[in-house]
């Protein structure tokens, strides 16, 4: 008998209607997550990354399956979860300054006072966004943004991260910095983290998993596990013949998922 998952999701299916039509997003999708694992979830384009997440994080209704998270089943959104999603700049409130944007779900958390102001100070330390307490969002760059969403995430000490293409929207140097930020704040916190993104690259450097997606409606069509040590460098890992090797790979599945490749019986 293995220990209770952090994240355990179970036939998950989601069809959306609506409009007189119907549109089934996903039909069959299970996997888990045990904890402190850092999962990546790739797919073609319209796969249901998306709707998946959303699910997993109680903000759309299922269809059909179970989500359980810490053993415990998602029926809304749980308190145990946090989301950085790729809309930095309307995830963050403008009229508060980055301060009382990372502290907002703790004052929820109900923790006091001189609670929360430590935790806000260790969070921004964290991703390095000290200097930057008392200003708005809008005065900072999109990666300075993201961090603040990262921090707040942080902050909130969540048994499960989830993150949905957060970095999509911002330069590929920040990007790469980002990423690393991601890794080490995952190797010294323990959390466990679901990580969507569209790029095949990220999800092969960040991930210890990644989960890749069949075509709508979506099944799991292989879950690849990343063999390649612990500590990432952008440079000495991006060029290790094995992460040439796993790329490759996830790639290929990807072209067969676009072709309509399904697992055997799904
Ligand atoms: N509110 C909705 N109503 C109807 N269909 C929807 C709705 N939201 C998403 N869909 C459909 O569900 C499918 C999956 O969408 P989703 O956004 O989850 O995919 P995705 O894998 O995240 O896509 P991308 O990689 O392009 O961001 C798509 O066919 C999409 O058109």
């Amino acid at each position: 008998m293995t220990a209770t998952a952090a994240l355990e999701v179970a036939g998950l299916a989601k069809t959306y209607t609506g409009h007189g039509a119907e549109v089934e997003a996903v039909r069959d999708l299970t996997f888990r997550l045990d904890k402190g694992e850092l999962v990546c979830i790739v797919g073609p384009s319209g796969a249901g990354k998306t709707t998946l997440l959303r699910c997993v994080a109680g903000l759309l209704e299922t269809t059909g399956g179970r989500i359980h998270l810490d053993g415990t089943p998602v029926t809304g959104p749980p308190a145990g979860m946090a989301v950085v999603f790729q809309e930095y700049g309307r995830s963050l409130f403008p009229w508060l300054t980055v301060r009382r944007n990372v502290e907002l779900p703790l004052k929820q958390k109900g923790l006091s006072r001189a609670d929360r102001a430590a935790k806000v100070d260790a969070a921004l330390e964290s991703v390095g966004l000290r200097d930057s307490a008392d200003a708005h969002p809008w005065q900072l760059s999109g990666g300075m943004q993201q961090r603040v969403a990262i921090a707040r995430a942080v902050a909130y000490e969540p048994s499960v991260l989830l993150m949905d293409e957060p970095f999509a929207a911002v330069d590929a140097q920040t990007r790469a910095d980002l990423e690393d930020l991601v890794r080490r704040l995952w190797r010294r916190l323990g959390v466990t983290v679901l990580f969507v993104t569209h790029d095949i690259d990220e999800a092969v450097y960040l991930g210890e998993r990644v989960l890749v997606l069949s075509n709508r409606p979506t099944v799991v069509l292989e879950d690849v596990r990343i063999d390649l040590p612990d500590d990432r460098d952008q440079l000495a890992t991006r060029s290790a013949p094995r992460f040439a090797e796993l790329r490759s790979h996830v790639y290929g599945l990807i072209q067969l998922a676009k072709q309509g490749h399904r697992p055997d019986a799904a």
